[in-house]
């Protein structure tokens, strides 16, 4: 299995591109499942969740066509609406094809999906709205089978903000008759990506990026040609890369635009941030300032970006406290770091950092996606080497992590 292996202490000076969104691409990619004709989809990023997705949406059917960066699918026929458990089960976001495949063909058996070990991750949010839309759904086998003639558009209220439930039930509710409104909708901005995607292929849909989402159901939909969003968490890790080692890069291909609530602790926590137009610009102090952090929904603080913050804490001047309200076992990374010598104490969903003067190299495992990106921070700051196992984590979220590092000046390589 490969490791990461990261040679700490350069401070990252230059320039790297930013990647589509992996969070925008998922769900956008399942549109594709709504429409008879043939998508094409641009900025697509290169990762092992996008080729997981594409390979499930070839064995039901769709032909998939990529170069690089764009995908084209076409679903003109479905004749295998099932995601089987073998393909799913290292991906959260697979859920993402049950909406679509039962308001196309009136059924779907997808099973219950994998993804980062960061809490239980339900999908009861999901179902509930399915049936309140009139689809007949059964959960048995670890699968959900949901069956319905045609959807009806219906009020759905979710018990919980939920960025995947929301996309689900917003493409669902594209092919419904009559109109559905998703009251306490997610406001992320993948949602927002994933609305004028759906607009773009004929959906009529107001309200996105507000709580309110009202969708009024066609007949059909026809086929488009959409461009990915930034990756906003790419954005905000290779910034809180720079701001730990006490660099000055500029990323380019993103913006400040989705990040407000992370460009704000970064200010706080010392740095100069500057929005171009498609740039940013970060330059850090020789040492931070430890920030308090609080996760919730869009637009407060993102909680894929707080175990990076718990990196930067960790060496930064003073104490931090930070709060998980979103999912209850994301503080895998805390132990990994601690190995590396860092100041924390875990009580329930808080944390608190007394930041260190230095981190040692060491051998840590990555546990999940960001907590995986916690350990690339804290292994380009520490003193000597650091051995990062089971990278497989960063592969599903990371596009050619190494390279765009090491453009950065990291000394970091890949070995088996
Ligand atoms: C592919 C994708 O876009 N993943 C993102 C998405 O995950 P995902 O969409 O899975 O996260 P949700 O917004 O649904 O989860 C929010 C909370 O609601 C709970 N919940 C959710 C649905 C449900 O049916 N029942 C239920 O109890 C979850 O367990 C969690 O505690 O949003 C998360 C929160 O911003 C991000 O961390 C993930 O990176
Ligand atoms: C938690 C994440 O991904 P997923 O929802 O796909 O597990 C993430 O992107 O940080």
């Amino acid at each position: 299995m490969d490791k990461l292996l990261i040679e700490g202490g350069v401070r990252l000076a230059g320039e790297t591109a930013i990647s589509g969104a992996k969070n925008a691409a998922l769900p956008i990619l399942c549109a594709a499942l709504l429409t008879r004709e043939p998508m094409t989809f641009t900025n697509v990023p290169q990762l092992n969740d996008i080729d997981t997705l594409l390979k499930l949406l070839g064995q039901m059917g769709v032909k998939v066509s990529r170069d690089n960066a764009t995908v084209t699918l076409d679903a003109s026929a479905i004749d295998n609406p099932v995601a089987p458990y073998e393909m799913v089960k290292t991906m959260r976001a697979s859920i993402l094809v049950l909406g679509p495949l039962v308001a196309r063909c009136g059924e779907a058996r997808v099973s219950l999906p994998g993804g980062c070990a960061i809490g239980a991750r339900p999908v009861d949010q999901h179902i509930k709205g399915l049936q309140a839309m009139g689809a007949q759904v059964t959960v048995e086998h670890g699968y959900v089978h949901a069956v319905v003639p045609r959807l009806r558009g219906a009020r759905l209220f979710t018990d919980m903000v939920t960025v995947t439930g929301t996309e689900n039930l917003m493409m669902a509710a594209c092919l419904a008759d009559g109109e559905t409104v998703i009251e306490n909708a997610a406001r992320e901005p993948e949602v927002v990506d994933l609305a004028n995607c759906l607009v773009a292929m004929g959906a009529r849909i107001s309200g996105a990026g507000t709580d309110v989402i009202r969708i009024r159901g066609v007949e059909r939909l026809n086929g488009a040609t959409h461009r990915i969003m930034p990756d906003r968490i790419e954005t905000g890790t290779y910034l809180c890369a720079a701001a730990a080692t006490g660099g000055e890069i500029r990323l380019t291909r993103t913006s400040t635009a989705y990040l407000d609530a992370v460009v704000d602790k970064l200010m706080d926590a010392g740095c100069d941030v500057v929005a171009e137009r498609d740039a940013i610009r970060l330059k850090a102090p020789a040492r931070l300032t430890a920030v308090n952090i609080r996760t919730s929904p869009y637009p407060a603080f993102p909680t894929d970006m707080q175990a990076q913050f718990m990196a930067i804490n960790a060496v930064a001047s003073g104490a931090a406290m930070i709060r998980e309200t979103i999912f209850e076992n994301r503080f895998m990374h805390a132990v990994e770091l601690q190995r590396l010598g860092a100041d924390i104490r875990i009580d329930g969903n808080t944390a608190v950092v007394q930041g260190v003067e230095r981190l040692q190299g060491a051998t840590v495992m990555a546990t999940d996606l960001r907590a995986s990106a916690s350990l690339v921070i804290a292994g380009l700051v520490a003193e000597g080497e650091t051995v990062i196992e089971r990278i497989y984590h960063l592969d599903r979220g990371y596009e050619r992590l190494e390279e765009k590092l090491a453009a950065l000046g990291a000394r970091v390589r890949r070995v088996a």
